[in-house]
């Protein structure tokens, strides 16, 4: 990389001609891709492992106007101890007015809070009352913040009014890390979700997320390999690791596997941790404790063993 990524972001200019600078994304090739290594098998011994692997990924989420204190405790006592030997999750993820309650909870286990700050879902705030909602669900015990970008702003090429309220959130984390939600579902071209995926990470992103879970599409394979490609680029021009979170909609075992093939064969076996890749969801959990459960068994439990999500 010629221009180095302070020069980049110096002013609307430059970021605006660095972001268009990067190469177009082929469509169809991302596609057919995502595609083909959606349908790799994996062998038996390794499906258990993966299925591990993909329970201490989970941001187990809960993000409904209904959730309740009581809903988020027992949110909490699964995301520690899902049952049957399985791993603790990575995080629970709440609104932030529920912090609080979830970092009780999780005390001590591991388990980190994460919280969608910003006027999640929309962003549709001002920036004093994002970074102020950052600041509160921080002090009230988030170890994560998941920010969603102002995508009015971006769509309408104001690039550096979308960096500069990252750095400011950013800034607002202290100590916290900042998951950077693109809403990929409203960036219309796959060349936009490499370009949101770029300017998050240079304004100072430790993750990047494809969706709030409440727009479709959500997490669809080809947009977590393009995501995926822009953080193994970034890592090779600049040396920081950035990690990935798809979210929304990711159900099944099968869709988890098949975002950790993809993970292994585009980002490469770095990413292949909690640290670095999580996937969000809200209801992913059950199942692949039900698959986990039929590997060991042979056969599935039966429904009251697991608590429903
Ligand atoms: O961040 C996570 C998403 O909001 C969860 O979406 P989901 O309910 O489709 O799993």
């Amino acid at each position: 990389m010629t221009t180095s990524l302070a020069d980049v972001a110096a002013s609307a200019t430059t970021l605006r001609a660095f972001l268009h600078g990067l190469p177009g994304v082929d469509r169809v090739g991302a596609d057919q891709r995502a595609a083909m290594l959606g349908t790799r098998s994996i062998k038996t011994t390794a499906k258990a492992q993966a299925i591990d692997l993909a329970i201490s990924m989970v941001d187990l989420t809960t993000l409904e106007g209904a959730d309740t204190h009581g809903k988020v405790r027992a949110m909490c006592t699964k995301a520690m101890r899902p049952g049957g030997g399985a791993p603790r999750v990575a995080a629970v993820c709440v609104y932030p007015d529920l912090v609080a309650v979830a970092a009780e909870t999780v005390k001590g286990s591991g388990v980190k809070v994460a919280s969608v700050a910003t006027a999640f879902p929309s962003g549709r705030s001002s920036l004093e009352v994002k970074v102020s909602d950052t600041a509160l669900a921080v002090a009230a015990g988030a170890d994560e913040i998941d920010m969603v970008i102002d995508r009015g702003a971006f769509l309408e090429g104001h690039y550096l009014k979308v960096f500069e309220e990252i750095v400011a959130v950013k800034a607002a984390c202290g100590q916290a890390h900042l998951k950077v939600i693109l809403e990929t579902g409203e960036l219309a071209t796959y060349d936009n979700v490499r370009r949101a995926s770029w300017l998050a990470m240079i304004a100072g992103a430790d993750f990047i997320k494809t969706s709030t879970g409440k727009v479709a599409p959500a997490a669809t394979l080809p947009v977590t390999l393009i995501m995926l490609e822009a953080v193994r680029d970034f890592r090779d021009a600049t040396g920081r690791q950035v990690g990935v979170k798809p979210a929304g909609g990711i159900r099944t075992t099968k869709d988890a596997i098949k975002n950790l093939v993809l993970v292994n064969e585009t980002a490469g076996a770095d990413w292949l941790t909690p640290e670095w890749f999580r996937l969000g969801a809200s209801s992913l959990l059950n199942d692949l404790l039900m698959q986990r459960e039929k590997l060991a068994t042979g056969r599935y439990a039966g429904p009251d063993y697991f608590t429903l999500d």
